[in-house]
């Protein structure tokens, strides 16, 4: 059986989440996918770094508490995260980018996956900053490199919208995307339709793992105007800058305005959405709206998420899942990895290093 070695950039919840299903799970997983998992680097901005090249013990790590890890002092570890030189000379095959969400110009993570790319390295990430504001030419250097480039996890977390679109819906046109798209905006929501004050429901979704390091990019919208970029971009041929997604939050709706919405049989949504013109021309925007309840996003609620595609032959098609989650965000990389796998295995073309190893271990 074969193994990837991995680097994880960003130790925060998604990554470690990771850790702990590779920790818990490793044996179930690779007699289940057909290829073992090992993490030689541990980058992280409060921690530090690691690096092992025999594999680092990730027990002793998952029983700290996050907000104490500290890499400085351990053997290969030092108190400076050394991104850079991780990414590009540890022999790693596959970079995990799960560092915060830069939603101006997608730094420092955008640097993160093109030194990985431009090293050979497979990445995938859940970070959205890189994928909506340079999929493209990210994607043009990973084949340029013969390496795998995968985001499933930058749109609905670990629920499959992107891999979906992709492989299941050839042969349909896709006019239009709509969906909830976040899933700290959709849970705030209905803690107001109950009640809750707003600050508390922003602190309960940060406790849940839901909310981005500032939450303002879930309640002003900003998180949405990227995964709708994400969405126009890689389903509707588009090639949206932030400026064309019109972005307005929920921070306008008043907590009475949520509730006596509920009282006339609506519920107010963030929702997202591009429609894509017969000129080719593609819109998008993102704005609270007060949907009815026989909509089909209404009755989506809490951290679950939504997108439906408009299409010429099958209608309206809407797939829900978890928006976010640390876990559940996990799982988009572990089905990136296996994305990975599936496309590169086999691949002669991939340079010799990154051909998956074997191993006696598993
Ligand atoms: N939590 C969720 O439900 C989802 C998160 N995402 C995205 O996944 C990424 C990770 O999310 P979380 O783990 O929840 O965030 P987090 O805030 O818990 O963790 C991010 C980690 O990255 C580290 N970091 C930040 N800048 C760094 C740098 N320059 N070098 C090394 N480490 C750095 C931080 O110290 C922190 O530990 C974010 O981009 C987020 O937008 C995507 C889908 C869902
Ligand atoms: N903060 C985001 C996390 C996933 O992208 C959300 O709440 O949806």
């Amino acid at each position: 059986m074969g193994r990837y070695d991995l680097a994880l950039i960003g130790f925060g919840g998604v990554n470690r989440a990771l850790a702990e299903l590779m920790s818990r799970n490793g044996d179930r997983l690779a007699e289940e996918l057909g290829f073992a998992l090992r993490v030689v680097a541990i980058t992280d901005l409060r921690a530090g770094s690691l690096v092992d090249t025999d594999g680092i013990d990730l027990a002793p790590l998952l029983a700290a508490e996050p907000g104490e890890l500290s890499f400085a002092g351990l053997a290969g570890g030092s108190a400076d995260p050394r991104n850079e030189w991780v990414i590009r000379e540890v022999p790693a095959d596959i970079v995990v980018e799960a560092t915060f969400t830069n939603p101006t110009d997608g730094e420092p993570a955008l640097s993160h996956v093109r030194w990985a790319l431009e090293s050979g390295k497979h990445v995938c990430t859940t970070n959205k900053g890189p994928v909506a504001l340079a999929g493209r030419a990210l994607k043009r250097l990973a084949a340029e490199r013969g390496v795998g480039f995968e985001f499933e996890g930058s749109v609905l977390s670990g629920t499959p919208v992107l891999r979906t679109a992709e492989r299941m819906f050839g042969g349909l046109e896709i006019t239009g995307v709509q969906g909830i798209l976040n899933g700290t905006s959709n849970y705030v929501l209905g803690r107001l339709e109950e009640g809750v004050e707003l600050s508390a429901a922003i602190a309960e979704a940060q406790e849940l793992g839901y909310a981005e390091a500032d939450p303002t990019a879930d309640i002003e919208g900003h998180d949405v105007q990227l995964k709708v970029m994400i969405l126009a971009n890689e389903i509707l041929g588009a090639d949206l800058r932030r400026e064309d997604v019109f972005c307005e939050g929920i921070s306008s709706l008043s907590p009475h305005e949520v509730r006596d919405a509920v009282s006339k049989g609506l519920r107010w949504k963030l929702v997202g959405s591009a429609t894509r013109h017969e000129d080719g021309g593609v819109d998008a925007r993102v704005t609270p709206l007060a949907l009815p309840a026989h909509h089909p996003l209404a009755g989506i609620c809490g951290p679950v998420n939504g997108v439906a595609f408009h299409t010429d032959l099958l209608g309206t098609v809407t797939i829900s899942g978890p928006g976010a989650g640390r876990t559940e965000t996990a799982y988009a990389l572990l089905s990136d990895i296996t994305a990975i796998h599936q496309r590169h295995a086999d691949d002669d073309s991939a340079p010799t290093r990154l051909a998956v190893k074997e191993t006696h271990r598993v």
